[in-house]
């Protein structure tokens, strides 16, 4: 049996007398939960996966209020199934979620790290895992989250694994960015790629190359982290230096690899760079036909481990929300106030002293063949 979710774990053993002040230093202020409609509930229900919605404090004047919706969910369908029955079974699933997702009034509405198909890039098979790409300009899945964006009048960030008509047919790891009125608005690729356990993602796609571009859409400035791009802080300030008020760190990774750094990446980029971070991870464990090896002389296996989902939101003033359950799908509502970006960097001015200049200056030093470490020593 897996384990829940670390926040029930506290409220049922952390005595009532001390838990909202255990919460308060563990998680910041206080998160009111949001109350949906009858009509949510029971389609939330009748689907079957976990419902949470918090909002979060936001600015003494002029709030600017937005929702953001975060979706984290299981494969629907065994990963030999074929290719498009699993495509399209991910498509009625997120589509149904997404539809719940707007009766809770969601603005932007973000999918995990390539949604629709299994995280098979451990197997390093070629065939038929590579199948599972499309066209991030007018591929199926872009078509529908068209559909359902001008729907719900909804912001929709669908990272896929992108087929690249235009370069030969190469392989990206790639979010789509959909405006609430159905255009594509651009798309932004995966900058770093893992090779680390069984995230060997460079057998299939290489670094992104599109930089840390931010969309402006009628909701706020948007970017998107991918995965393993949320170990580089570098990475994170980018996104921010271009004027984001909001990265989404749609990603998969499993227990045994990361768990203890999840909690704490996403929330460290929110507070370093004065803009809401939103951490989602899949969840379940995925089987896949053949063995595969991690490369560390273990017996060879067929599973990943488990993704452990526990997707989140964090806010500028280290305030987050608590996490989406370890193994169920789930919906997680946010409501944020986009004018705290501006007044929290106005308080503690991690942007004015963050001293830029200099860093750019030292940075590139260190990255010329002649460089020398700057390292004291008694004589
Ligand atoms: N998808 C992905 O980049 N996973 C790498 C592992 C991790 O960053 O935790």
């Amino acid at each position: 049996m897996e384990f829940e979710n670390i926040e029930k774990c506290l409220e049922k053993y952390i005595p009532s007398e001390e838990l909202a002040e255990v919460q308060r230093i563990l998680y910041g202020k206080q998160c009111k939960k949001l109350e949906f409609s009858e009509n949510a509930k029971e389609r939330n229900e009748n689907l079957g996966f976990e419902l949470a919605g918090y909002e979060m404090p936001g600015t003494t004047s002029k709030p600017r209020r937005i929702r953001i919706g975060l979706i984290q969910n299981k494969i629907v369908l065994p990963t030999n199934a074929p290719v498009k029955d699993q495509v399209d079974a991910f498509h009625k699933r997120i589509g149904d979620i997404a539809d719940v997702a707007s009766h809770c009034g969601v603005n932007i509405l973000c999918f995990q790290e390539a949604w629709t198909m299994p995280f098979a890039f451990c197997t390093r098979e070629k065939v038929p895992w590579t199948d599972f790409a499309e066209s991030a300009e007018d591929g199926p899945t872009t078509k529908y989250c068209q559909e359902m964006a001008k729907r719900y009048n909804m912001v929709i960030i669908s990272p896929i694994l992108e087929r690249d008509g235009a370069h030969g047919g190469t392989l990206w790891n790639t979010a789509v960015v959909i405006s609430n009125t159905g255009v594509v608005l651009g798309k932004t690729r995966k900058n770093h790629i893992p090779r680390v356990g069984d995230f060997n993602e460079s057998t299939y796609y290489m670094e992104g190359n599109t930089g840390h571009r931010v969309f402006q859409t009628v909701y706020g400035k948007i970017a998107i982290n991918i995965c393993y791009g949320r170990h580089h802080p570098l990475n994170w300030m980018m996104y921010g230096v271009n004027g984001a008020e909001i990265v989404f760190n749609p990603s998969a990774t499993v227990g045994a690899l990361s768990e203890p750094m999840w909690p704490i990446e996403a929330r460290c980029a929110a507070i370093a760079n004065h803009y809401y971070s939103c951490a989602i991870n899949r969840v379940g464990t995925e089987t896949f036909p053949n063995e595969f090896t991690s490369g560390d002389g273990k017996p060879a296996h067929k599973d990943f481990g488990h993704f452990y989902g526990s997707s989140y939101v964090a806010a500028p003033d280290g305030t987050r929300t608590p996490g989406l359950s370890r193994t169920q799908d789930g919906l997680l509502v946010t409501s944020v106030d986009l004018n705290l970006c501006q007044e929290i960097s106005d308080k503690w001015m991690f942007r004015a002293t963050a001293r830029h200049e200099m860093y750019a200056e030292s940075l590139k030093e260190s990255t010329q063949l002649e460089f020398k470490q700057d390292i004291i020593k008694e004589k």
